[in-house]
């Protein structure tokens, strides 16, 4: 069976956001979304209109087409292995004994739209462990091992199950309250990044000291300047 994939970059960072914050990572970033086309002009009309994400194309660095989901996951690997992979295999993290013994994160756009079981097969052979980062739109496929939902107000909700809710905050529509009694290990406000992030960064900070199940999410990457 044929299948294609379009990944706007692949790089090897930490991970900023959420629980996992500080472990590195590979970042495996697909090109498109459901939610915005990723046009300017087309923001201000979208389901999801604050992203700060460019994930159109596949020109970014580590980006490209791939033909299959064992090219993409080999990519993947060589990308761990010249970074983290130094110490590699690592069980104690919780990585499978054999292969790369990485972490990788799939993200975009919304990965779900081309994160199928090949390439989770694929991505485990290569001793990946598995995290997604999804708007929450499509159900996750059986095998990830991390998911992360954030959720946007004028969006379905269809994965109501995971291990942490990463919710921007504010976003009028979408109250905490609305999510806080769904399956999740975690509960987290990240603060809307934009000309008004010191704003949303007060609010998120008086909403958590006044509704102790949410913990604080802030973009650590973007604080020091790592991708
Ligand atoms: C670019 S999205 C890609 C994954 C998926 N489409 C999603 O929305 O979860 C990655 C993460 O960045 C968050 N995010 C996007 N724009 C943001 C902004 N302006 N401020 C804070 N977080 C933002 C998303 O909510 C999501 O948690
Ligand atoms: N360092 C870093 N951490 C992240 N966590 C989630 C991200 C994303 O864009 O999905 C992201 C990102 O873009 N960079
Ligand atoms: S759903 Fe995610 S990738 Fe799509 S526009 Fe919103 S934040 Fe960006
Ligand atoms: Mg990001």
């Amino acid at each position: 069976m044929s299948s294609a994939y379009s990944v706007k970059e692949c790089f090897l960072t930490l991970q900023g956001e959420g629980a996992r914050s500080g472990r590195a990572a590979v970042f495996l970033r697909f090109a498109g979304c459901n939610l915005w086309s990723g046009r300017e002009q087309d923001r201000a009309a979208a389901v999801c209109d604050f992203c700060d994400t460019d994930f159109r194309g596949t020109d970014g660095p580590g980006g490209g087409r791939f033909e299959t989901a064992q090219a993409l996951a080999a990519h993947a690997a060589a990308v761990w292995s010249v970074g983290a992979g130094a110490d590699a295999p690592n069980p104690a993290a919780g990585a499978p004994a054999e292969g790369a013994g990485g972490y990788l994160v799939c993200t975009g756009g919304e990965p779900l739209l081309q994160l199928d079981p090949l390439l989770i097969e694929a991505l485990h052979a290569q001793g990946f462990e598995i995290a997604v980062e999804t708007n929450g739109t499509l159900a996750v496929p059986a095998g990830v091992d991390w998911i992360c939902v954030s959720p946007k107000a004028d969006a379905p909700l269809v994965q109501r199950s995971g291990d942490e809710l990463k919710l921007v905050y504010p976003q009028a529509q979408a109250p905490p309250e609305r999510f806080a009694e769904l399956d999740f290990g975690h509960f987290y406000l990240q603060p809307m990044d934009g000309p008004e992030s010191a704003e949303h960064t007060a609010a998120a900070v008086a909403y958590c000291l006044a509704h102790p199940r949410w913990r604080l999410s802030l973009q650590t990457h973007k604080l020091i300047g790592i991708p």
